[in-house]
């Protein structure tokens, strides 16, 4: 039999989500299913949000809300409808104690005090281009709790660090929706068929090309960027590679994630510890890219060696991607 049948027949492309999360259950001795419901409720939580986005101009689940969060922002009604949405699925599926989530300041109790597990999110990433109908994306992290004794969780349980995470991924709202996720055994990805509402499995062992044509950062900061980091950026247009930038990091990641490439959210002047969330944005993404054989850092160092503070909506700078391109700017930051 080819290698391509035995792979194939492996991990069938096309079965669903449901399947997929049982086949990979089955092989772990001790596994109880609770990670696996806990990955049920993420999903259904997905289907849910991705009906949201596609009728959000029929909705009116468009514009700002008029509140800002924590990071003071402004928040998108998809925002706040995407938390609800996510929160409530946590919840009732009975896994989840708590919930950290960019769009509150506090931990979420979810009130499961005997929930092994804690979750940290991003409902909806991407927040600029929600009302312009461009890819837009939910990112999670998962942890086993430390505090195992039931009650209510606390804040070191979403501190462990970011090589502590037992599973990572996000949800792709774009010309098609996409699961793609990792437990710490590879990255799979999942497309969503609306008519029968499953998410198939469409890229069983996603795998980062270790070189890549694009970079993608948002040029507008030029002059608030470190040197190294320009440096690095003229050797990208010296050798005509292409820039690219969604203005979603979801989008600006899962598009690389194909291709090859580098993205970058430097630190700046105004942001001298970048923009993106080091929980539920870089943790999650590195955790994924390092599976898929590429590397994420957030200068000189890896993103998963990064300890974290108390502060749970913390920040920091995001350089993620191939694996060539993105140790070549990591030299630079080094020197
Ligand atoms: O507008 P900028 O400064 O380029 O920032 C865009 C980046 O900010 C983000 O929108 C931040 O995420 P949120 O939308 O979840 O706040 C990323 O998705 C995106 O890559
Ligand atoms: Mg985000
Ligand atoms: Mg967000």
């Amino acid at each position: 039999m080819s290698q391509t049948t035995e792979n194939t027949l492996a991990t069938p492309v096309g079965i669903t989500l449901e399947r997929y999360i049982m086949r990979k259950q089955s092989e772990f001795a001790f596994a109880t299913g609770e990670l696996s419901q806990l990955l049920r409720d993420i999903a259904l939580a997905g289907k849910i949000v991705n009906r949201e986005v596609n009728r959000a101009g029929l909705s009116r689940i468009t514009g700002a809300m008029g509140e800002k969060n924590v990071q003071g922002e402004h928040q998108q009604k998809l925002d706040v409808e995407a938390n609800i949405r996510f929160v409530r699925a946590l919840t009732n599926g009975g896994e989840c104690c708590a919930v950290l989530s960019e769009e509150d300041e506090e931990i979420i109790q979810t009130g499961n005090v005997n929930g092994k597990y804690v979750v940290a999110i991003d409902p909806l990433d991407g927040s600029s281009n929600i009302d312009v109908n461009v890819s837009i994306g939910t990112i999670f992290s998962i942890y086993r709790r430390v505090s195992r004794n039931g009650g209510p969780a606390r804040q070191e349980d979403f501190l462990q660090g970011g090589r502590a995470q037992i599973a990572a991924g996000y949800v792709l709202y774009g010309s098609s929706t996409m699961l793609v996720y990792t437990t710490g055994h590879g990255v799979a990805g999942f497309t969503y068929e609306n008519s029968l509402g499953e998410f198939f499995l469409s890229h069983p062992d996603i795998r980062i090309p270790r070189q890549g044509p694009v970079f993608s950062c948002n040029e507008g900061n030029w002059f608030d960027y470190p040197e190294f980091v320009r440096a690095f950026l003229t050797t990208c247009k010296e050798r005509r590679l292409t820039a690219r930038y969604v203005g979603s990091l979801v989008a600006d990641y899962h598009r690389n994630l194909f291709t090859g490439g580098i993205y970058l959210y430097p630190p700046t002047v105004d942001k001298p510890t970048g923009k993106l969330r080091l929980l539920y944005e870089c943790y999650p993404l590195a955790f994924l890219i390092e599976q898929a054989g590429g590397v994420a850092v957030t200068g000189a160092d890896l993103v998963l060696d990064v300890p974290p503070t108390a502060d749970l909506h913390q920040r920091a700078p995001l350089f993620v991607g191939s694996a060539d391109l993105v140790e070549e700017l990591r030299c630079k930051a080094t020197n």
